[in-house]
């Protein structure tokens, strides 16, 4: 008999009526069935799969718990799509939802305990509590919840409560009861000093733990919020002393996972030791945010797009990280990594992977990764003389002097770490046979920003090249995905100015976030706590999509490193090194973001 999964809740409804998840997923046997019967004065209702051996005969219906099942004799394959039309042809009737609503069935009732290890830290703070409560405030969270903070400094739950108080906020359009809720949520955290690789400390959360899960079904959650050399203990500890023995035991991983492909190797098989891959929930909080999410809608649910997406009518494609801050406080950390490793590697490679994958058989976590391990494995190996790297020096500005990369006091002065990098990657196959994917990124420039940039080719026999005058790529499509800040989508196309004459101007045809939808997005981590939460693993890493993304970046990195290739300095505030644009003109490209035709 296998288990009740805990299921999706409303959170991911999206009418009035019952109507299956995006996340719908069969491996960890449970299908996000997601039913909200608010329009008809019912509370959400959830389903999930019962599996009995190799046959999966049970739908539960549960409100807030086990509580009617619904045989379907026929049901037999372990194929997601045959199960989905299955339980789409169950979809039960609002009666049948009233009288399951009627079952009582408490003992069957679950529970999650989060527990942040690493809770005194910057991440924990910054994001992790702060979505949490989000989450608890929209009502995500399951009914019986506890989070716990879990690290080495000493500190009361009153401490934590109040450390956590600091940093919760309630967005403009959720400000109702708001105060209450965050009391509420505080009510329910909890902290427990201990050291990272003490079984014994671990033992002890463990039986706090039990006391706040009162004997229900304990789903438990680890989030590693610490350096990643404390990783392996934590997990060996936590998989020992303070798994759940009636429950999933599931764990996050912050990058980063590894600095090399060795390092990466030698961090999963650690892990591995303690988890099984299902287990692991490594975190790239960019595939959270919701224009990356997004992509994968925009090209596959629009005809417009998707015929397009090849180099038959792509010339390059972009993808631009910057922030006009620089590693200030994070310094340690970042000399060990660098530009390549802290952004390119993970966030950048992760949206090309996406942007540039097949479509997928299906949208299950296997069949997307799947596609995007394939793009990762068929990318040409990245040359030295395709990367150029940076590094920010001080600078004045209006009486200002912003300090220089290697003025922070826990960098070494002769360090060659580069704070920025460009770099031109090619995918070998079909589709994108010759098309330069460029990436940049960098810190301490003159603005902060994420994007995608899709040039498209000229338009051949263009009637209206008299307008453009003889330079072909002048004024040619761009579709501009802009991931953050001020979320939007636009096409740049050439259109006729009104009046009698003909001459033609740049206009964008503009999906702007705030002017269309009048709702803050969701912090990236929000997102993929909660699909932590409920075990949908679509956006996260799985350990071959890590391997071939280190395998593309390791050999390149050593190089630059071996060679002690020095980076090109550029002022705190700038647009950045001027090799970057070397790079791009070798290419024929011009760098989106720089562009006068913005
Ligand atoms: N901060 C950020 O914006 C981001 C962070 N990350 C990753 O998330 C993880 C946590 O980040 P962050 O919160 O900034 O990290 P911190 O450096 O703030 O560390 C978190 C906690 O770990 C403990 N700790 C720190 N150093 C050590 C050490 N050498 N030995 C034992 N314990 C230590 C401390 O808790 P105590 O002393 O109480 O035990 C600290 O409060 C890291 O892996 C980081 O790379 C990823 C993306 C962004
Ligand atoms: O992972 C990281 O991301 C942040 C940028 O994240 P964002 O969501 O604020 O864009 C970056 O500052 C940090 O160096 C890096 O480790």
């Amino acid at each position: 008999m296998g288990s009740v999964s805990y299921t999706s809740t409303h959170c991911r409804s999206y009418s009035y009526s019952y109507s299956l998840c995006p996340s719908t997923k069969w491996e960890n046997r449970s299908i996000g069935f997601c039913s909200l019967f608010g329009g008809r004065g019912l509370s959400p209702v959830k389903v999930s799969l019962q599996s009995h051996g190799d046959s999966h005969q049970n739908v539960i219906l549960t409100q807030d718990g086990a509580v009617a099942t619904k045989v379907n004799p026929t049901a037999k394959g372990s194929h997601s799509n045959q199960i989905t039309d299955e339980l789409l042809s169950l979809t039960p009737t609002p009666k049948e939802l009233n009288d399951a609503a009627r079952f009582d069935c408490n003992e069957n009732k679950s529970t999650v305990s989060i527990t942040v290890v690493g809770a005194s830290g910057d991440l924990a703070k910054k994001k992790i509590f702060p979505a949490l409560f989000a989450l608890y405030y929209e009502d995500c969270l399951p009914e019986h919840f506890t989070v716990y903070g879990y690290a080495r400094s000493k500190m009361t739950d009153a401490e934590l409560r109040n450390m956590v108080s600091k940093t919760l906020t309630c967005r403009i359009d959720k400000r109702e009861n708001c105060s209450e809720k965050m009391d509420q949520f505080l009510k329910r955290c909890f902290y427990h000093s201990g050291q990272y690789d003490s079984e014994e400390n671990f033992a002890e959360l463990d039986k706090k733990l039990k006391e706040h899960e009162g004997g229900r079904t304990a789903n438990r959650l680890f989030y590693l919020s610490v350096p990643p050399n404390i990783f392996i203990s934590a997990v060996r500890c936590a998989s020992s002393s303070a798994s759940s023995a009636i429950g999933w035991t599931r764990v996050i991983v912050e990058k980063p996972f590894g600095r090399d492909s060795e390092t990466s190797a030698a961090l999963t098989k650690g892990l591995k030791q303690y988890l099984e891959e299902d287990q692991i929930f490594r975190i790239d909080h960019y595939l959270g945010k919701e224009l990356v999410e997004n992509l994968s809608v925009l090209r596959f649910s629009n005809l417009i797009f998707e015929p397009l997406w090849s180099r038959q009518y792509i010339r390059n494609v972009q993808f631009l990280f910057s922030e006009d801050f620089g590693t200030e406080g994070r310094g340690g950390y970042f000399d060990n990594y660098g530009i390549i490793r802290d952004i390119m590697q993970n966030h950048l490679l992760q949206i090309l992977a996406l942007f540039a994958m097949e479509t997928p058989v299906s949208l299950d976590a296997e069949d997307i990764r799947n596609e995007k391990v394939k793009v990762l494995r068929s990318m040409k190996p990245i040359e030295l003389k395709d990367v150029v790297i940076g590094q920010y020096k001080s600078h004045t500005k209006g009486g200002v002097t912003y300090p220089g990369y290697t003025d922070d006091k826990t960098v070494p002065k002769d360090s060659l770490t580069p704070t920025f990098a460009a770099a031109a990657l090619f995918i070998n196959n079909a589709r994108w046979d010759g098309v330069p994917f460029l990436m940049k990124a960098g810190k301490a420039l003159h603005n902060k920003g994420a994007e995608i940039r899709v040039q498209f080719r000229h338009v051949p026999g263009n009637l209206y090249n008299r307008s453009n005058g003889p330079d072909l790529d002048r004024d040619t499509n761009e579709l501009v995905i802009r991931v953050q800040p001020d979320e939007a989508i636009y096409l740049k196309i050439n259109n006729k100015v009104p009046g009698l004459g003909m001459r033609l101007d740049r206009s964008h045809l503009n999906l702007h976030y705030a002017a269309r939808y009048a709702k803050e997005i969701p912090d990236a981590y929000e997102r993929l706590l909660l699909d932590a939460i409920e075990g949908e693993r679509r956006l996260f890493i799985r350990s071959d999509e890590l391997d071939a993304a280190w395998s593309l970046f390791t050999p390149v990195l050593k190089e630059l490193e071996d060679k002690k290739i020095v980076p090109e300095y550029y002022p705190y505030g700038s647009r950045g090194p001027v090799g970057a644009h070397r790079l791009a003109y070798r290419y024929n490209v011009e760098w989106g973001d720089l562009s006068l035709k913005q």
